[in-house]
């Protein structure tokens, strides 16, 4: 699919962003963000990923959102739980390609969305699963279990703590500091990291945390 002259105006501002970012990618990288944009843009006509539809709108709240957080990422099998339409997944898999990426979501047309990107774009290190997060059951569990925009934090480590390896972590993508929502889960969970995130073209407040089990619950939240 062709984007060069249609999406010029995109292709700047994500070009912008990702120097406010600090990101220094390939040139082939940039292409199959452009090429994976071209796709959302056209199979949201029909499939209803995102009730956003301006495409310049697109790049500053899908792209721009998700790349926000590679400046701190690691990992190396990595879990999007709820990505709908690859979201953060695809755009950090594209920046990662040496990171294995598992993108799962229950809806099956969003997941018929991703393996068209996955074939297109010849993403090696992306596999789909079209399933509920709870009902999945890996043969290896997962170091990075991220997600944006899926559901409060307490419910994200409840259905999907069966994934988490070993000293991995959970990725909570957030808009303002959910000081509520930590509280309620402070006695099993230990904030491993947390940064506050501009995303460029975004007036609004965006953070990653990090969350990791306590290794010993009870003696952990002794006063
Ligand atoms: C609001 S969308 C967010 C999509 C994407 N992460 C983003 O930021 O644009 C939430 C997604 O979570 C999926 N979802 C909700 N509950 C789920 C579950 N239990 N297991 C898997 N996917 C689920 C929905 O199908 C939906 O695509």
């Amino acid at each position: 699919m062709e984007w060069q002259e249609s999406l010029a105006g995109e292709h700047s501002l994500l070009l912008n962003g990702l120097s406010d970012i600090g990101l220094s990618i390939t040139d082939t990288q940039k292409n199959l963000l452009m090429r994976y944009l071209a796709m959302f843009i056209k199979w949201n006509k029909a499939y209803n990923l995102s009730a956003i539809r301006d495409p310049k709108a697109m790049v500053t709240l899908h792209l721009l959102d998700s790349l926000v957080v590679a400046p701190h990422f690691k990992g190396e099998n990595v879990l999007d739980v709820g990505t709908g339409g690859g979201l953060p997944g695809i755009p950090l898999a594209i920046l990662f390609p040496e990171t294995q990426f598992t993108l799962l979501d229950s809806a099956g047309k969003k997941i018929r969305f991703l393996f068209q990107v996955v074939n297109e774009l010849g993403l090696k290190n992306v596999t789909v699963q079209n399933l509920r997060v709870e009902k999945f059951a890996p043969v290896d569990k997962f170091d990075v279990i991220i997600s944006r925009a899926f559901a409060s934090i307490t419910d994200f480590v409840s259905c999907s703590g069966h994934l988490l390896a070993d000293n991995g972590a959970f990725w909570a993508m957030k808009g303002q500091n959910p000081v509520d929502e930590l509280s309620q889960i402070e006695k099993h969970y230990i904030v491993a990291g947390f940064q506050p995130l501009t995303v460029p073209g975004l007036d609004a407040e965006r953070c990653l945390i990090q969350l990791q089990p306590r290794t010993n619950p009870s003696t952990d939240t002794q006063p």
